[in-house]
Formats: structure tokens, sequence, C-alpha cells
């Protein structure tokens, strides 16, 4: 029976064949949910531009436009083929609505990748990987065939192409075996400043100073210091990546870096001429610039110049002069590139390219592909780039993973022999062989991956759930063996970890919640969270919730003054910066936006375990949708004209009105992104797009930190719950970690899920 059905020709989905079927079976897609309308109106467009382009190559071409929407910038055809519903965005648990659509693997089933190939040779809508105006392109990728809408592909192309340029354009390549020489010459009669730097050739000259300057940066200790050898590499390439986990000094080494470089401009010999770099930092959003601002502006603060200063030029360089040549002022991307209300396009690009020498990105994990396309177009021939962030963490909610994907390799290093002898020569310590490799990329030897986390030690069970969680888990045999790691960092030693909870909630109205939101649950860690130091020996406070910022809120309330002009605003600032800094204390994040377990059905649950604890006096309409003093608000869309960015945080007060006495107006207080301390008080009916933060998903936490988070994982598996976004969301919490779960095998089932990103950034 099976062999005489084997040989009859398989019967093909009439959407491969005919359009109409097509169409319709969009439509049902789209109105199912698994397809964006978008992505039809797309396959409908080009069908109109090219009536007799095949269905396959239409059905291709709305598959690839979803794939932005789920952050990859192209579709993979065989990856496609071979796992079909994994193209769409079907219910995780399945569609229980009577009468489904076909699924994507019921379509395809009769077409083969060469037959999806062939539907792809038309040169009206397909280029094969080349410039032209046509919608589509056709790439060969590493693992086969990719369809990339043209606007992705050329992305794509501008980073790899101003990459590329600037890997093949390293200052001081050569020369490491002199310096080596050298290097055991002066370290012999103990000098650490070598008189024939200034008469040696260019070359010679930059990597000895650069030897001798990393030398008065960095204290000397036997084993390899990943820092220095990050500030060398960066210093050495016109492109660089510093990535490291959490507190593994990646401010600390490009503040380093930028002290390093400015040196090295300020006293470089005639007929040059010393001129002072002009260095621009950014974030891709206003919380991390801020964040950025303030580590980098104390960093810089403490940073010992004296012996960098006489290090470099034979005359050495001012020491004050090259402190102020430090910036500290970071901006946000937009900012940087002057976005332009209404419009895509900004300000400058290569037309009018930024005026700057070096520009450094921090937590460029963040940054999608368009961004980071517009960047490198915008830069100047000759600026340098320096990339940092975490390779881990969840990249963009846009389409591309820049970071992720540049660093694929930065694990291992993978440095050819002669960028390991000039790494010896430069930091005076021999790099390990495992590091080594004859066949590295140009890539490989621009990245440098810092590996010591200086705010986890040991006994910091933060840092080894985020390492557990982080390991990577090349082979799925081996699952079984990461859950068990992972469970383990909490079962560890009789009282577990101290920085460590693990909260289990049977339902939403759990009074277990109520507790952790109100309080901070402190009974949920050992000793109730009392009696901790940090790294340095200072006490580090117990836990806290939401309780803290109103009490603050409550407690501190200017009285007998009234909210005006400058200068009676002060007490108010003052109390609105208290309490923005109370609020940073604690933060609940969670995986979704939907259902009981997302950001939509806690925030009202928040609102009113906050309520009946006293702390807040709202009503459910008020909870549900309105304004209400006390709400935590984050921004959802930058606004220009409010100076607000996507990410920024702010909270309602009631100020007194000074038209009516006893009356009084609610305002949102934020930050100033300037670093300045000031507040911005925001009118609450301006506020476009904001919504209430109680409980913030865990893609809006990236670039932000708070002394106790509390990660709640959902009750069912769902696509987004992977190793990426439990790793962000662990790295997020300073001090304190309270583990939610509201299901059981979650954090087993999301431990070994990655995401998957498609991409062709992985080789340079
Ligand atoms: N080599 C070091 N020795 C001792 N302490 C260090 C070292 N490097 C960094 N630190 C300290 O560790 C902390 C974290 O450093 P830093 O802020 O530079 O890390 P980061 O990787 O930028 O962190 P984040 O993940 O917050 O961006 C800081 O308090 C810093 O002073």
């Amino acid at each position: 029976m099976k062999d005489l059905f084997d040989d009859l020709p398989e019967a093909r989905h009439p959407a491969l064949d005919e359009t109409p079927a097509l169409m319709e079976l969009l439509a049902r897609w789209v109105e199912r949910g698994w397809l964006r309308a978008l992505d039809r109106a797309l396959a409908r467009f080009l069908h109109r531009e090219v009536p007799e382009a095949p269905a396959p190559l239409l059905l291709a071409a709305a598959l690839a436009s979803h794939q932005l929407g789920r952050g990859h910038v192209c579709l993979d055809l065989a990856a496609t083929l071979e796992a079909p519903d994994l193209a769409l965005s079907l219910p995780p648990e399945g569609d229980d609505l009577s009468d489904p659509p076909p699924l994507p693997s019921e379509v395809l089933d009769g077409l083969t990748l060469d037959d999806w190939q062939r539907a792809l040779a038309n040169p009206g809508l397909v280029a094969n990987d080349a410039p032209g105006s046509t919608p589509l392109v056709h790439a060969p990728g590493p693992r086969g065939p990719r369809l990339y809408l043209r606007r992705y592909w050329q992305y794509e192309q501008q980073i790899r192409q101003q990459i590329a340029a600037r890997l093949t354009t390293n200052d001081t390549t050569t020369h490491s075996r002199s310096l080596l020489q050298q290097r055991s010459d002066v370290s012999a009669i103990g000098a650490a400043r070598r008189p024939e730097a200034a008469t040696g050739p260019d070359q010679d000259h930059n990597t000895t100073t650069l030897a001798t300057a990393l030398d008065a940066l960095f204290p000397t200790s036997g084993d390899l210091d990943w820092q220095k050898a990050a500030c060398a590499l960066a210093a050495r390439s016109p492109f660089a990546v510093i990535t490291g986990g959490p507190g593994t000094g990646k401010t600390t080494t490009v503040v380093k870096l930028l002290a390093l470089l400015q040196a090295m401009a300020l006293g470089r010999p005639e007929p040059d001429g010393a001129r002072a770099l002009r260095i621009r930092l950014a974030a891709p959003t206003g919380k991390a610039a801020a964040r950025l601002n303030e580590s980098i502006a104390g960093q810089v603060k403490k940073l010992s110049l004296a012996e960098l200063a006489g290090a470099v030029g034979q005359q050495g360089v001012d020491i004050s002069s090259l402190r102020e040549a430090i910036p500290t002022e970071v901006t946000t991307l937009h900012r940087l590139l002057g976005s332009r209300p209404d419009t895509r396009h900004f300000r400058h690009h290569a037309g009018n390219p930024l005026a700057l020498d070096l520009l450094v990105i921090d937590e460029a994990s963040m940054v999608d592909i368009e961004m980071m396309a517009a960047v490198l177009t915008a830069l100047p021939a000759r600026a340098r780039l320096v990339l940092l962030g975490d390779k881990d963490q969840l990249a963009s909610v846009e389409a591309g993973a820049v970071l992720g994907d540049l660093c694929q390799r930065a694990e291992g290093g993978h440095y050819t022999p002669e960028t390991a002898d000039w790494l010896e020569a430069a930091t005076g310590t021999p790099l390990p062989e495992r590091y080594r490799d004859a066949q590295g990329q140009p890539l490989d030897q621009a990245i440098a991956m810092l590996r010591v986390s200086h705010r986890f030690d040991a006994q910091s069970g933060i840092g080894r759930l985020a390492e557990a969680v982080n390991r990577p888990l090349p082979d799925k045999r081996q699952a079984k063996e990461k859950r068990r790691a992972v469970r383990e960092v909490f079962g560890e030693g009789k009282a577990g970890y101290r920085d460590l909870a693990r909260l289990h909630l049977g339902a939403p109205e759990d009074a277990g919640l109520d507790r952790l939101v109100v309080e901070g649950n402190p009974a949920g860690f050992p000793q109730r969270g009392q009696g901790r130091h940090d790294r340095r020996g200072e006490p580090v406070a117990p836990p806290l919730g939401y309780r803290h910022y109103l009490a603050v809120l409550r407690d501190r309330r200017p009285t007998d003054t009234a909210f005006g002009d400058d200068e009676a605003r002060q007490p108010f600032d003052a109390w609105a910066r208290a309490v923005l800094e109370a609020h940073g204390q604690f933060q609940l994040l969670c995986a979704l936006r939907k259902g009981p377990w997302g950001i939509e059905g806690l925030n009202p649950r928040i609102g009113r375990a906050l309520r009946r604890a006293g702390w807040l006096h709202a009503s459910d309409m008020e909870l549900d949708r309105g304004w209400f003093e006390g709400r935590p608000v984050l921004v959802t869309r930058n606004d220009y004209g409010l100076g607000l960015m996507n990410g920024d945080i702010g909270i309602t007060l009631a100020l007194p009105d000074a038209r009516a006495p006893g009356k009084k107006l609610l305002r949102v207080a934020f930050p100033s992104s300037d670093g300045s301390g000031r507040i911005k008080w925001v009118l609450p009916s301006r506020l476009q797009a904001v919504e209430t933060v109680f409980a913030m998903t865990v893609h809006k936490s990236q670039g932000s930190e708070f002394t106790h988070t509390a990660l709640l994982l959902p009750d069912a598996p769902n696509p987004i719950l992977t190793r990426e976004l439990v790793y962000t969301g662990i790295t997020r919490a300073k001090h304190w970690l309270t583990l939610v779960e509201t299901g059981r095998g979650m954090l087993d089932e999301a431990v070994t899920r990655e995401v998957m990103r498609v991409s062709g950034l992985g080789k340079l």
C-alpha cells in the first residue's frame, strides 16, 4: 500500500502554483496573527509590479519580510524548508481556534530548495547578490542561500564594507619583533621610558610609545590582563570591539583607551603636530547613555595620569590638558546622527559626515542593523570606531544582532601569530596557546573579550547563575547537564547563595507576589538579606521592594513651599531625584507583554497590591488606564520635542498648584539626560508614548541596572523564553536577584533554548 502511494507524484499545495490561492492563504495567516499585514502587502505589491512572478517567489518575499519583525535580516531558504513552521509567528501552545489555516510545513511540503531558487530567478524582482534596484536580493550564506529585502542587504553590505576597510589599516601591525627586543632591553634596565622612542621611524615610535603607555595605565602582573590586551588591540585597529559580561571592566578599559589615544595624540612629535582627538561617546538609548555618563565621569576623575603623561612624547604632556581632553559626556546615537522628525534619514550621512576622530558606542548589543549602517556611513573614513557591549545579551528588538554576529568567535580569540607577537610586545605578557590560530580572520584580530568579572566574586550567586545560564550549548545532548548546573546554583550550600532568592507563585493573586513587590521579600534570602558586604567590604543594604520609593515620595515631599520659577523648584527637584534614585532599587522584569504574567496583567495587579498596602491612592480605573501619584512610566518612543528617549523612566508626582491653594497638579519627573542632575517636569497629557512600569519586559530593561531585580518567568513554554533573555534579566541585578517561577520547568526550558539569528555579518 505504502509503496503504491510512494510512486505517485506528491501533490503540491495550490498556493505554490496559483497566485490567487497564495494570496488567500496569506490573508488567512494575517487574520490569525501568524503573519503581519505588512508582509502580505509586500507580496501583493510585488505581484502588481510583476504579475507573472511565481507564487513561491511571492511567498518567500512575505516570509523574508516577516523575519524582520522577529529580528532576522533575511530568510534562510534551506533552514525554512527544514523547519517551515518556525518561519511564522505561530502561537506557542497551538492555535485553539477552529478551522486553522494550513501550516507553512503543509504548504512547503512539495517544494525543494532547487525549485525555490529557480522561482527566485526573476530579474525584475530579484538580483543575485549585487547592487541594483530590484526589491529583493538572493545571496549565498554560510549554510545556504538567503533572500533579503534589498534595504537590509544594503545595510549589511555597508557595514561589511566600512568595517573591512578599517580592518585593512592597522596602525602598528609590523615591528612587533623589534619591539619585543626593545621591551626586554628596557625591562633589563628597569626603565619605564624608552629613549629610542622619538628617534625611530614612525611605526616603531608608535608601537614603543604604546607599550610604555600601556605599562603606565595597567599595573603589571604575571598573568595576561585581558583589559590591557583589549586596550592594546583597540589602540592598534581603527575598528575594535570590546565585549564582556557585566562588571568585566568595559568602561574601565575604554576610559584608559581614551586616555592612551589622547595622550599619544597630544604627545605626537613634530612635524605631525600635537592635536587632541575629537572623541564622541554614544549609546543606543537615553538610559544607557545616562548610565555610561555617570560611570565614565567617575572613572575619568579617578584615573591617575601622571605616569601616562610622562610616558608619551619627549616632553610628556600636560596632565590637566590630557584629563580635559577625555570626554565624559555621552549622547544617544539618534542625537549624534541628528535625527529629524518624520523621516528615517539623519542629518549626518556620507555626504555630511560626523566631525570626529573616534567614536565609542556602548551597549552596542542593542544597536540594530539599520542604525549601525547609518553610523558607519556617517563616520569619516579615517575615524576610529570602538564598540562596547555584552555579546551574550539579547539583541535589539529590531532586525539584526550586529554585535553578537561580529563576536561569534570572540570566546576562542583566534589571534594570528603576528597579532600574538604584537600583543606580547605591547603588553609584556605572552598570549596563551589556546587563543592563537594561524587561520585567524582579520575581524578576530580586532575583537577582545574581557573574561573576569570585577562585580561578582565567587560568593556571588548572581555571577554564578549568569555564568551557568550563559554557557553555550553546542550539542543538545548536553542540555541535561546544563540544566543541572543551573539548578545547582540554587541548591549549592545549605543556605544557598546570599544574593539569590527563588519564589514560586501558583496564581497571579498569590500573596507572595504582594510580599515581593511591596517589601522585596527579604525573607526569601538567606539571613533575610542582612549583614552582606560587597567586594570592597562596603555594607549592602537588604533587598527592597516598591514600598521604598513610595516611602521616599511620601516622607520627603517639600512642604511650605510652592512649585514655581527655577529657584522655587530646587526642593522639588531634590525630592524627585531622591524618588527616582529610590525607584532604581527594585524592578520586576518579565518576559511577556500579554497575559496574566505579562506586563499588561502584572501592572494593574501590582498597583492594587501597593494600594492594599496603603502606598498608592488610585481608583481601579486610574490603575488600569489613568494617571496617579507614584505611577512609574517608561517612555516607549523617542520624543524630540520633550527631549525624552525610548527607555527613559519617570515618576508621577503631585505638586502644589500655585494658582489654587490646596489643590495638586500631576507632573511626571524625569532625570535630565545631560548628567546635570536637573529634573524635567512634564505634563502627563503631553506624554504620547508611555506605559506603566511596575513590571518591565526584559527587552526594555537592557542598558539598565537595579539593586534588586526580580525576574518572572511565564507559566508556559514560549519561543521568546531563551537563554539570552534569562541571562539579560539576571545581569540587570546589581546586588539581589529574585527568580520568580509561575510554572514548572520553565527555567530548564529557557536555558536550553537559544535565539536563532540569521545574518551575514559573522565573517570578515
Ligand atoms: N582590573 C580591575 N581591578 C579591580 N576592579 C576593577 C577592574 N576593572 C574594573 N573594576 C571595577 O569593577 C567594576 C565594574 O567595572 P566597569 O564598570 O568598568 O565594568 P563594565 O564591564 O563596564 O560594567 P557594566 O556591565 O556595568 O557595563 C567597577 O567598580 C570597576 O572599578
